[in-house]
């Protein structure tokens, strides 16, 4: 595997870097963004730099690896707490991939939902699901100095993506956490015509990759927590977090729902709770 630095800023005594590379899960070449910490190159006395934890963050609708990186204000924190953040592309993308006829903010390009398409003419580069579980971070290990100790968040569709793919993984991440996620996608306008375009319309194929669903039959999960904005113009339509208590109730999970007042569906919301966020995953990636 290899690929390209594209971009190197420093921030907060570490780095922020940019890299594209192709991707053969995806079929197309790549971008995504790491924060790597001062750690990683000199201890706080001189001495040599050492491997740090690793934070996936799956960003939402439209996005790219550089909404959270530019917006989310979390590189300080990262720094004080020695934790490296790895951002990915929201979808894949190049000349051969497929997108919405109609150009859709929802479908398509920057909308890749996180699961391994089966339909065409999705299937063969819309395997966003493989990507983030196994070929990224395969790379990101390879690459830079970094831990096996993972966690992974994200925010609406991506807060969709983080749930499901730590309810689906729970060996490989240390903690869980999302701001304002689609939290049952089947019963969703955005997540009903995602995966009825990427999976088909059989919904027994959709339950795989439904937090809630996911969430009944899960025995051992990570720990889990959630923000959700109680201004959040997608709330009632999109989100549904009431779906998701209901599936956690009584299960005895480790899982944390908070409804933030006057909060929207924007990065002023995660910006506001990112800190929370880390040391709640630097908590448990540091056990
Ligand atoms: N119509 C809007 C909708 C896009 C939007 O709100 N995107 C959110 C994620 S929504 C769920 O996945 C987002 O994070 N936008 C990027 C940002 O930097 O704010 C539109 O097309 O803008």
């Amino acid at each position: 595997m290899t690929m390209e630095n594209i971009s190197a800023n420093r921030s907060f005594g570490g780095w922020q870097r940019q890299y594209n590379h192709y991707s053969e899960t995806l079929g197309c070449s790549m971008r995504f963004a790491v924060y790597l910490p001062p750690q990683v190159e000199q201890g706080e006395h001189g001495e040599p730099g050492i491997k740090v934890p690793v934070l996936y963050w799956l960003s939402g609708l439209t996005c790219t690896d550089e909404n959270f990186m530019q917006k989310a204000g979390a590189h300080r924190i990262a720094a004080e707490l020695g934790v490296a953040i790895v951002a990915p592309d929201t979808s894949p993308r190049g000349d051969g991939v497929p997108d919405d006829a109609e150009g859709a903010y929802d479908f398509g390009l920057g909308a890749g939902f996180y699961v391994n398409a089966t339909e065409e003419p999705w299937a063969k580069h819309y395997r966003m699901y493989d990507y983030i579980v196994n070929e990224l971070p395969q790379l990101v290990q390879q690459e830079f100095p970094v831990t096996d100790r993972w966690s992974i968040s994200g925010h609406s569709m991506g807060g969709h993506g983080a749930l499901m793919i730590g309810l689906k993984n729970p060996q490989q991440f240390c903690s869980v956490s999302a701001f304002s996620p689609i939290c049952n996608p089947m019963q969703a306008p955005w997540g009903q015509k995602a995966f009825a375009n990427y999976l088909g319309d059989d919904r027994e194929a959709w339950r795989q990759y439904d937090s809630c669903e996911l969430i009944k039959i899960a025995k051992s999960v990570p720990p889990i927590l959630v923000d959700q904005g109680s201004d959040d113009q997608f709330l009632t339509e999109q989100l549904q977090p009431e779906k998701l208590v209901r599936a956690v109730a009584s299960s005895g999970l480790n899982f944390e729902l908070r409804i933030q007042p006057g909060y929207d569906h924007s990065y002023y919301f995660i910006g506001s709770f990112i800190e929370e966020h880390m040391r709640f995953h630097a908590s448990h990636l540091n056990k």
